[in-house]
């Protein structure tokens, strides 16, 4: 029988409950008016579930509750009378497993209850499953003969898609113990790094030898793992010289500090750093710990040698790349931080069964994402089957998408196979998911629950096995709240939700999907287009694109058949958001730049669009996809000072 503890300061609210729970076949271990009581119960009781109303007795309130059950990976709902704005935002960081509105009916309190307690049950199956694997790929890399660099390497690649990261920073300790040194992996692209040793940290940060040499004497020793955010860090930094001249040099917003005593004492601790705020929380310092043995003996093969003078034996400044987990995301260009995190999250949930929910404007990539996860997942032999409940005419969806028997309705000539029976042992797509009329969400979310499906007209269930990648570009918060979505559709199939930023939000993309299209277009239309002006660029990087990728592809395409210069010289985009873009004017005898003079004018837009950078995830080399010496020669030959 599953316990659920009632966090309420209204007895009376707290009793009623109680009543429907008990009639419903759950224990209710308590009725609790503050969170110091409600504490003390989950202690002694082990609720699998909390529910709790956000404003009650005492100082702290339902958030402050929530904040230390996700501490503890504890299932909870919410259960208010008003959720309003910033008070929702707020309720929603703490990542609840469900809300409930007050006054309630009791149909909703149980379905958002038995939502909950399966998405937490899902959530729990895919740490475990993916703890599991982390576990693993540690102990690969320590029993895998290879130099320390590479180890460490993968070490900070596969901790990426667990905790992620823009620095990882190892703190090592030599062979005799008495000097401390540290070596940096600064993530530049999706599995490509900046290694960081004593030499290049001198060389970004300023910092002379015999500073170094003083900085890591003078490093406090912590042995307690922390996470550190925003105005912390700044304390932090304040006492920690390494990480203030780090922070400093990369703008980082949050950390996350973890010791490990490593089996032949050399490794000290892991030092992670992001450039977004409260990036780190108790989760991740309870996953490490997990994970502590691991993380414990992963350098031990090294015992032999643990000398690490030997470890910063790569070309300084090259990147550099794991020799594994080389990832192609079908077809998916952009490196931009938001994408970044698009991709990790595509990794993390592409070998899991669960269903997925894409989020976006139009023309962001949906679709693309939901290709490379089933192409990435164990399901990629099989078929992907792609629906778009927009275009379909209402009275058809239900027999496209589950079939109907011949002579099911006026007009069923013959049987038809369904959209999910042709999916079985894959993945169907469905795409505005939002527009799926109200009657067939129950159906659809009957699938989820019993993989089994319905033909029209049919004798009985049919079994299948089938992924569900859902995507749309409405709010489905504001659609649920106007009786257009199901509550418990809307939660089964928020379990991995991704997000995908619109264009304006990742501009250090459109360079890169600019001359991915130029090179698909030219090639398509045999015409020896190879680039696009700085000065056309610059203009691109100033337009909002309000259709997003797509419409930047089009745009490219229009002006591939139009350019009769191997250059893109120019482009004519509207000036206000929203206007429609003009057609691309072409110049005709204008006397033409040489190829030089455009990467020069190219690099110099560049170079001024990321402040000077020329390293990091938003500098001028990650923008071009170039390794940051690559562009420093060209700078060179091209006279760029
Ligand atoms: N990151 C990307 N890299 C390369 N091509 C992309 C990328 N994102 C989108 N595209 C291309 O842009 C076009 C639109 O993308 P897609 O159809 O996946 O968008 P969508 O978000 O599903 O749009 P809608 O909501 O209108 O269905 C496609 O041709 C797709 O291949």
């Amino acid at each position: 029988m599953k316990k659920i503890l009632i966090v309420e300061d209204e007895s009376l609210v707290g009793h009623h409950l109680k009543l429907i729970l008990i009639s419903a076949g759950y224990k209710v271990t308590g009725i609790s008016e503050s969170v110091g009581e409600a504490l003390t119960s989950i202690d002694e009781q082990k609720p699998d579930l909390v529910l709790l109303d956000i404003h009650l007795k005492g100082a702290l309130n339902g958030i402050d509750l929530a904040r230390k059950l996700t501490e503890k990976n504890m299932a909870f709902v919410y259960l208010s009378a008003n959720f309003q704005g910033a008070l929702l935002e707020e309720a929603k960081s703490t990542m609840p497993f469900g809300f409930i509105i007050k006054p309630f009916r009791e149909d909703d309190l149980l379905t958002t209850l038995d939502v909950a307690f399966y998405r937490y049950q899902n959530s729990l199956e895919s740490s475990r499953q993916q703890e599991m694997e982390l576990n693993q790929k540690l102990k690969e890399i320590r029993d895998h003969e290879g130099d320390r660099m590479q180890k460490l390497l993968r070490i900070a690649d596969n901790l990426q898609a667990y905790i992620p990261f823009d620095y990882l920073n190892f703190i090592l300790k030599t062979t005799n113990n008495t000097t401390v040194t540290s070596i940096g992996f600064l993530r530049i692209g999706f599995n490509e790094y900046q290694a960081l040793g004593e030499q290049e940290l001198m060389n970004v940060t300023g910092t002379d030898g015999n500073s170094l040499k003083n900085i890591y004497s003078s490093l406090p020793a912590t042995n307690k793992a922390q996470y550190i955010n925003s105005e912390e860090l700044d304390l932090l930094c304040n006492q920690n010289p390494l990480s203030k001249i780090i922070t400093d040099t990369y703008d980082f917003e949050s950390a996350l500090f973890f010791p490990v005593s490593q089996a032949n004492s050399t490794l000290v601790r892991y030092e992670f750093y992001s450039r977004r705020g409260n990036t780190y929380g108790q989760q991740h310092v309870a996953l490490l710990s997990r994970l502590l043995n691991a993380l414990g003996s992963v350098l031990e093969g090294d015992r032999q040698n643990p000398d690490i003078s030997n470890l910063i034996s790569y070309p300084a400044n090259e990147p550099v790349l794991p020799k594994e987990r080389l990832r192609d995301f079908d077809g998916i260009v952009g490196q931009s931080r938001p994408m970044l995190t698009v991709l990790d999250h595509i990794n993390t949930i592409s070998p899991l069964d669960t269903s997925v929910l894409i989020l976006g404007e139009s023309g962001t990539g949906k679709e693309r994402v939901a290709k490379s996860i089933h192409s990435l997942s164990g399901r990629a032999n099989k078929p992907l089957v792609v629906v778009n409940c927009a275009s379909l005419p209402a009275n058809l969806i239900e027999s496209e998408l589950f079939g109907h028997e011949r002579g099911a309705f006026t007009g069923a000539l013959e049987k038809r196979t369904g959209k999910f029976e042709m999916a079985d042992g894959g993945t169907i797509f469905l795409d505005e998911i939002g527009e799926l009329p109200i009657d067939l969400q129950v159906k659809l979310l009957r699938v989820l629950q019993e993989q089994e499906i319905e033909r029209l007209g049919g004798k009985g269930p049919i079994k299948i096995n089938v992924r569900i990648i859902a995507a749309t570009n409405r709010d489905l918060e504001k659609e649920m709240e106007e009786g257009r979505f199901r509550l418990d559709l809307y939660y089964r199939l928020f379990v991995f939700p991704i997000i995908i930023p619109s264009l304006r939000e990742r501009i250090d993309d459109i360079p890169a999907l600019s001359n991915h299209f130029i090179s698909y277009y030219s090639k398509k239309y045999r015409k020896a287009i190879n680039g696009i002006s700085a000065g056309a660029m610059a203009q691109m990087l100033d337009y909002s694109w309000p259709g997003n990728v797509r419409e930047l592809e089009h745009f490219i395409e229009r002006t591939i058949l139009l350019s009769k210069t191997p250059i893109i010289e120019q482009v004519l985009l509207p000036k206000y958001p929203g206007s429609k873009a003009t057609e691309p004017e072409v110049e005709v005898g204008a006397r033409m730049k040489t190829i030089d003079e455009n990467e020069r004018d190219y690099i110099i837009t560049v170079l001024k669009s990321c402040n000077g950078r020329i390293r990091g995830a938003s500098g001028a080399a990650a923008v071009m996809g170039l390794p940051p010496t690559t562009l420093h020669s060209k700078m060179k030959r091209l006279g760029i000072k």
